[in-house]
Order: structure tokens, then C-alpha cells, then sequence
């Protein structure tokens, strides 16, 4: 049987006052591949942020490997969904994925051989080891979003949280994106934020639906109910064949 990695408890949270997520359940199992859907400014980026540690919330649990999110930071990898980042600045792709090595109280310098094994695998599986030299600035804003996943990946983490990861990349590269998770997932539960559920539907497990409440579908359908009443902006339109799900109604929990 499959085990719980993340546990959410009747979590609330309010940005000064105004609420965004309302009594919250979610149970995740381990090497699950959850798609998280939703209207823009339903608490998706949030729940992320919940679950990182990054914020607390108002009442609730929110518990990762049966821990609190704070102590299992280094079992996770987070792909933000914008990385604030000085184009000039003189750092290389090389530089920036082993930034995903850095450990607390250990210097810039001390990368071992086997960090930069696992910088190189990683670089070579999102094919970017060519431009492993590059300045980071020098990159277009799809090769700059591949080396902050490459960063994410770098530790071998049991949970990878993306918030929407392919926004700047090409069909090319999310195929050959989403074949990198695809493998991730054997061992990790991936939890992705995204607006493009026709690419991802092929690949994810589950989908969960965030406006203020979360409804989790534990199969990867959509439902008409789901973008009607929830307005989940999600693309039901199908090409030849592209698989697609339909969802059931939700399910009380
Ligand atoms: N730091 C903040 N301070 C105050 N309000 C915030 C802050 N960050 C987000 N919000 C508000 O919280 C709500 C939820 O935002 P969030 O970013 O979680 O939504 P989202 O579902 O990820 O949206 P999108 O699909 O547009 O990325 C929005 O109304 C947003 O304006």
C-alpha cells in the first residue's frame, strides 16, 4: 500500500485578513503525479507556498513525510513559477544548478565530484549540457526556465513542486520535459501546478482543483461540472489522438 508523503488537515490562510484557502483536506501518496488546476488567483501558488513551509497557515496541518514542511526541505525540489533574477549578474548554468547542492554552513566552492556528476546527469537529461557555460543571462527564457528545473532535480528529490513549469518552453522541450518527470515519478510524487491539462494528461494521476477549496480527483478526469461550476480553465479541445479525460462530479470528502 501506498503511503501518505503529504498530509493537509483543515488548513486556512488569509493574506492580511482576506481569506484564500478555506478548510483544506488533501491527502497525497507517495510517487503520486497531481496536476493542481484552478482560476487564476484561486490559491494555487498558496497551497505551493503551504506545503514549502513558506508561509504558515492561519489553523490547520500541513505535514510532509509526517513532519512538519520546515524539517524536510531537503526532500523536496520547487520549481517557483517566476525567478526573480539579475540578468547581468556573471553566473553560469553550471553555477546555477549546483546552487541546488548548497547545504547550509558548506561554502560556494566545496562542490564534490559527485555534485557535479549529478549537475552534469541532469543538464544532459534536459539538454542543456551544451550551454553549460553560458551566462544565465545569456539564455532565452525557455532555456533559463530548463536550468531552474535542472536545479530542482539536481538532489534526487522524493516531492518536486512546479508552478507552472513549461510556460516559456516549446512542445519540443515539454515532451522532452514531461519524459524527465514521467522517470522522476517512479521514485518522487510530483505536484505541478498548471494551466495546460491537454499536454499533462497524458502524464499526471490525479488532478486537484484549488478556488478557496481543494477537490481532489484521484483519477486525471475532466468534468463539465468542473469548468462550469468550478471554473477550471481547462482546454477541452482534442486533436486526433491527443488523449483526454473527462471528469466525474466531485466527490464529497
Ligand atoms: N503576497 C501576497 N499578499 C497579498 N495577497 C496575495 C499575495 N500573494 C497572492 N495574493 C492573493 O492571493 C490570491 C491567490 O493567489 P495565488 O497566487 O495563490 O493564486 P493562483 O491560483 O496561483 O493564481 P494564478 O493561476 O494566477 O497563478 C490572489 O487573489 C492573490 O492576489
Amino acid at each position: 500500500m501506498k503511503k501518505p508523503v503529504i498530509e493537509i488537515q483543515n488548513l486556512s490562510f488569509s493574506y492580511r485578513g482576506h481569506p484564500i484557502l478555506k478548510n483544506v483536506n488533501l491527502k497525497i501518496n507517495e510517487r503520486s503525479f497531481v496536476a493542481m488546476i484552478g482560476p487564476n488567483g484561486g490559491g494555487k501558488t498558496t497551497l505551493l507556498k503551504l506545503m514549502l513551509g513558506l508561509l504558515e497557515p492561519d489553523s490547520g496541518i500541513v505535514s510532509i513525510f509526517g513532519e512538519s514542511p520546515q524539517h524536510t526541505a531537503h526532500r523536496i525540489g520547487y520549481v517557483p513559477q517566476e525567478i526573480g533574477i539579475n540578468k547581468s549578474f556573471p553566473i553560469s548554468v553550471m553555477d546555477v544548478v549546483l546552487m541546488g547542492k548548497l547545504r547550509t554552513g558548506r561554502g560556494w566552492s566545496r562542490h564534490s565530484r559527485n555534485d557535479r556528476n549529478a549537475a552534469e546527469k541532469v543538464l544532459e537529461e534536459l539538454e542543456m549540457w551544451e550551454l553549460r557555460d553560458r551566462r544565465i543571462g545569456e539564455l532565452s527564457g525557455g532555456q533559463r526556465q530548463r536550468v531552474f528545473i535542472a536545479r530542482a532535480l539536481v538532489n534526487d528529490p522524493e516531492i518536486l513542486f512546479l508552478d507552472e513549469p513549461t510556460a516559456n518552453v516549446d512542445s519540443k522541450g515539454q515532451t522532452e520535459f514531461y519524459e524527465v518527470l514521467k522517470k522522476l515519478n517512479e521514485t518522487a510524487a510530483i505536484i505541478m501546478v498548471s494551466h495546460e491539462l491537454m499536454v499533462i494528461s497524458s502524464y499526471v494521476k490525479s488532478v486537484a482543483c484549488v478556488n478557496e477549496n481543494v477537490h481532489y480527483h484521484n483519477a486525471a478526469e475532466i468534468t463539465e461540472e468542473m469548468i462550469d461550476m468550478f471554473c477550471c480553465p481547462v482546454e477541452l479541445v482534442t486533436h486526433g489522438k491527443v488523449p483526454h479525460r473527462v471528469l466525474r462530479k466531485h466527490e464529497d470528502f
